[in-house]
């Protein structure tokens, strides 16, 4: 290693500058020289230029404005660099996507990584915008450089993705769709995987994934470079072990800083009483129209109930809303806008809680309470990102205060109270809970969205594990329906009801409560994240039910794929899933309740730990308008009337009286005059008899006029294929008009676009269009077909003659 004239051994900046100009061959020589061994100095190290970083990386990290490195950047890239396995904690938004992406980028370049030598390096984010995000920052630093790189998430075309996934050097993927991959695409192998990189580490090791994760680790290669990052950063010897990590150097850069969030945001919290969290929220953003903030909900139905009821509001600013139910399209639009808007609010679930860089964010508000301070360190990260300022503001129930400040200050988070102001109550005069109530009265859609809002937010504080913070039996219930416009609460049944009262509660209470958390194991309200965590906790629990005495909190996680965790929905719960749900909403309130009526008797105990009773008290005396037909099932709609006919049964025949009323036909008849016709077993004889007869003549008369009908049928089609053979040229031209032949000449399908003719070309087209060739006709068949038809020329035939000489020269005589 040479020696350096400025006495701490590492190169002056302007050496490496230098380096620019030095062909690519002797550049790669002195990288690999000075990444060999830790890198001399790399302690004192603040630019990137100082690093042993190639020319094609430093000059993409120029034009994205990256000079300076920040504090975590400083620490891992010179460890990075020289391929040591690394552990990376800093605080949010304090540039961790730089320290491995770099790292990686140069280990595929300083091994001449090419096209042959497929997957060099992979990086996992647990959501899709967190991973879109690492794909732009790598493009944007890896412009210079020839490496492909492929972004791997769910909500894309997988046949498109299967075609492509094997030429990739690079991938940043979801973990669900990349075990996809790994399962079901041919051609895409790790075998020489070089490097893993797991950002947001702990939530992708976390139960959550844990299965998937696993799944993933058995399919790459044990020798390679490992890197994780995050700002909440596990240390579990466990999962450091299942991803084979090599000494790995904890970089920790803020842990001995006085906070554990970035010292410019300022954090505040509010203790609100659930009923007035929505009331407050408006005032807030009435107040705060200029304002760029992010709104984090628990659970996807109250971010939705709570996005279209202050639509409709119209508080005057831009509202936006994102969840792990949009549909990929969806939420990468709503991505996108949000981070081009000025002002505007975003109401999400966690989904945007990690990794998500937005600009100039000044306001992070949590209306729910999370459900750890991990998960509040992540969701303020979205704020004072960098070098940028902003606020956070909490808000608590009364209950979660003192359990969840605690829980913060444990962690480091400097946060204060503030109460709410006199002149915020004041406003309160006119809450918007009467606006949501007419929302609700006048919209069935947003009430159905209210009491499905409701429930989940109460099953989101049921399900949450630090029962100090979270006590659903403390929430207002009633009130809270209110508030959200409700005629009244849906009726929530727990099943163990004396558990909750029981404080000791023994191992048969616990079973039963476990039992409890298996019915609310199909929530579709959850993003995929949030799912996956969900049915983890399931899994564990129906482990836990069927004897096993192993410890269950680090239960398998199912793969995005399977859905076997998940409780069996009901017939009415999956239908309502299917069908369009403003026009349901009501009946199926209706249906539940039946349903749940059925499992109160004893049906299934299982799900009877608290169900939707009556969704709507309203709703009590509603029936379906008069008149109205009952809904058919697809299958009845489907069956011929045959069919309906025979399963009505056989006609039943009525006499009416002189009142209307019906009588059977006997019922008319006096007894005396009956018999005087004979006995009734001869009577009936003679009636079947005389009905024979009848239904034999009508018989007769059908099959004439059948016959009849089909005679004519088939005179008509004659007519028509005449008159088909005399006009066939004609016609041929006519049906490859606009028809371009769609095969190439190996009879393979190419775009029309192709040719580049749009609208304009189209008359050229089809002037030059060939005939169409039948699906029967290979291409020859049809060219000798179109050389051996004639073309003869004929005035119109006036007279009896003509047509007969007409006729000769067609018979070619
Ligand atoms: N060296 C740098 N110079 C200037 N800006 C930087 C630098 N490094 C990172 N940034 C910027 O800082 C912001 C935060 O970076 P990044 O997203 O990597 O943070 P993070 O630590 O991964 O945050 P989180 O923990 O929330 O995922 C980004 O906007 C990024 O462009």
């Amino acid at each position: 290693m040479p020696a350096h004239k400025n006495g701490d051994n590492r190169p002056p900046a302007s050496t490496v500058r230098k380096d620019k100009k030095i062909p690519e061959k002797q550049e790669l020589k002195q990288l690999d020289e000075r990444c060999k061994h830790p890198i001399i100095g790399a302690d004192s190290f603040q630019q990137f230029d100082e690093l042993p970083i190639s020319s094609k990386t430093l000059s993409g990290l120029k034009r994205a404005n990256f000079i300076k490195m920040t504090d975590i950047q400083r620490k891992a890239l010179p460890l990075g660099l020289c391929g040591k396995d690394i552990l990376g904690a800093a605080k949010t938004g304090s540039g961790k996507t730089l320290a491995f992406l770099v790292p990686l980028i140069e280990m595929l370049y300083r091994q001449k990584w090419g096209p042959m030598d497929g997957l060099g390096a992979l990086v996992i984010s647990p959501t899709r915008e967190l991973a879109v995000q690492i794909f732009e920052v790598l493009r944007k630093i890896g412009r210079e450089h020839s490496f492909s790189a492929g972004l791997i998430i769910g909500g894309k075309d997988l046949k498109i993705e299967r075609g492509l996934i094997a030429k990739m050097n690079i991938l940043v993927c979801t973990p669900g769709r990349l075990l996809q991959h790994m399962d079901q695409s041919a051609g895409f192998d790790c075998d020489n995987l070089q490097m893993l990189v797991l950002d947001e580490a702990d939530r992708i090791l976390d139960m959550g994934f844990k299965k998937t994760l696993n799944a993933i680790i058995e399919n790459l290669p044990k020798q390679r470079q490992t890197m994780l990052f995050s700002a909440t950063q596990t240390k579990s010897i466990k999962d450091l072990a299942r991803l084979s990590l090599k000494d790995p150097e904890y970089v920790a850069v803020h842990e001995k800083a006085e906070h554990a969030t970035p010292k410019n945001l300022s954090q505040y919290y509010m203790v609100v009483p659930l009923p007035q969290k929505l009331d407050v929220l408006f005032n807030f953003i009435k107040s705060h129209l200029t304002a760029k903030a992010i709104v984090f909900l628990s659970s996807c139905k109250q971010v939705r109930f709570v996005f279209e009821t202050f639509c409709k509001l119209h508080p005057g600013v831009p509202l936006l809303h994102l969840h792990g139910k949009q549909k990929q399209q969806k939420r990468a639009e709503t991505y996108a806008k949000f981070a081009a808007q000025k002002a505007a609010y975003l109401f999400c679930t966690d989904i945007a809680a990690r990794g998500l860089d937005f600009a100039a964010v000044n306001w992070v508000i949590q209306l729910d309470c999370p459900e750890d301070p991990e998960t509040y360190i992540h969701r303020v990260g979205r704020t004072a990102r960098y070098e940028a300022s902003g606020q956070a503001m909490l808000m608590l129930c009364p209950s979660e205060e003192a359990g969840m400040v605690k829980a913060l200050e444990r962690v480091r988070v400097p946060i204060q109270e503030v109460k709410l102001k006199q002149d915020a109550k004041d406003v309160k005069k006119e809450p918007i809970q009467k606006q949501m109530q007419r929302l609700c009265f006048n919209d069935p859609e947003v009430k159905y969205l209210g009491q499905k809002a409701f429930i989940s937010y109460m099953r989101s504080v049921y399900l949450q594990k630090d029962k100090t913070i979270f006590d659903v039996n403390a929430l207002p219930a009633e009130e809270f329906a209110s508030a959200l416009g409700l005629p009244g609460a849906p009726r929530i049944k727990f099943v163990e009801k004396s558990k909750a009262k029981n404080a000791a509660r023994g191992s048969q209470a616990k079973m039963d409560e476990d039992e409890a958390l298996l019915g609310l194991a199909s929530d579709e309200d959850m993003g995929e994240e949030e799912e996956a965590e969900e049915k983890s906790k399931v899994k564990a629990l129906e482990k836990k039910k069927r004897g096993k005495k192993e410890a269950v909190p680090e239960a398998e996680e199912p793969t995005a794929d399977s859905a076997t965790t998940k409780q069996p929905m009901s017939k009415i719960e999956k239908m309502f899933n299917r069908k369009n749900q403003s026009v349901l909403a009501e009946h199926y309130t209706k249906l539940v309740d039946h349903e749940t009526d059925r499992k109160a008797t004893g049906d299934d105990e299982e799900e009877d730990f608290w169900t939707i009773k009556r969704v709507d008290h309203d709703l009590g005396g509603e029936e379906l308008p008069e008149g109205e037909p009952l809904p058919i099932s697809k299958r009845q709609q489907k069956m011929s009337k045959i069919e309906k006919l025979k399963n009505k049964g056989r006609g039943h025949k009525l006499v009416f009286d002189e009142d209307g009323e019906a009588h059977e036909l006997y019922e008319l008849e006096d007894e005396a005059g009956f018999l005087a016709k004979g006995d009734a077993k001869s009577q009936q004889k003679a009636y079947l008899e005389k009905e024979r007869v009848t239904m034999e003549a009508a018989d007769v008369e059908d099959k004439t006029i059948s016959k009849e009908k089909k005679r004519e049928k088939k005179a008509k089609q004659r007519e028509r294929e005449r008159d088909m053979m005399n006009d066939s040229d004609e016609e041929e031209t006519v049906a490859t008009l606009g028809t371009p032949d769609y095969s190439d000449d190996d009879g393979d399908a190419y775009s029309h676009s192709d040719n580049g003719s749009d609208g304009e070309d189209m008359d050229q087209d089809e002037e030059e269009t060939p005939k169409k060739r039948g699906w029967w006709q290979d291409k020859a068949d049809a060219e000798e077909a179109k050389k051996k038809r004639k073309v003869v020329e004929v005035d119109e035939p006036q007279t009896l003659e003509d047509q007969e000489a007409l006729a000769l020269r067609l018979l070619g005589l």
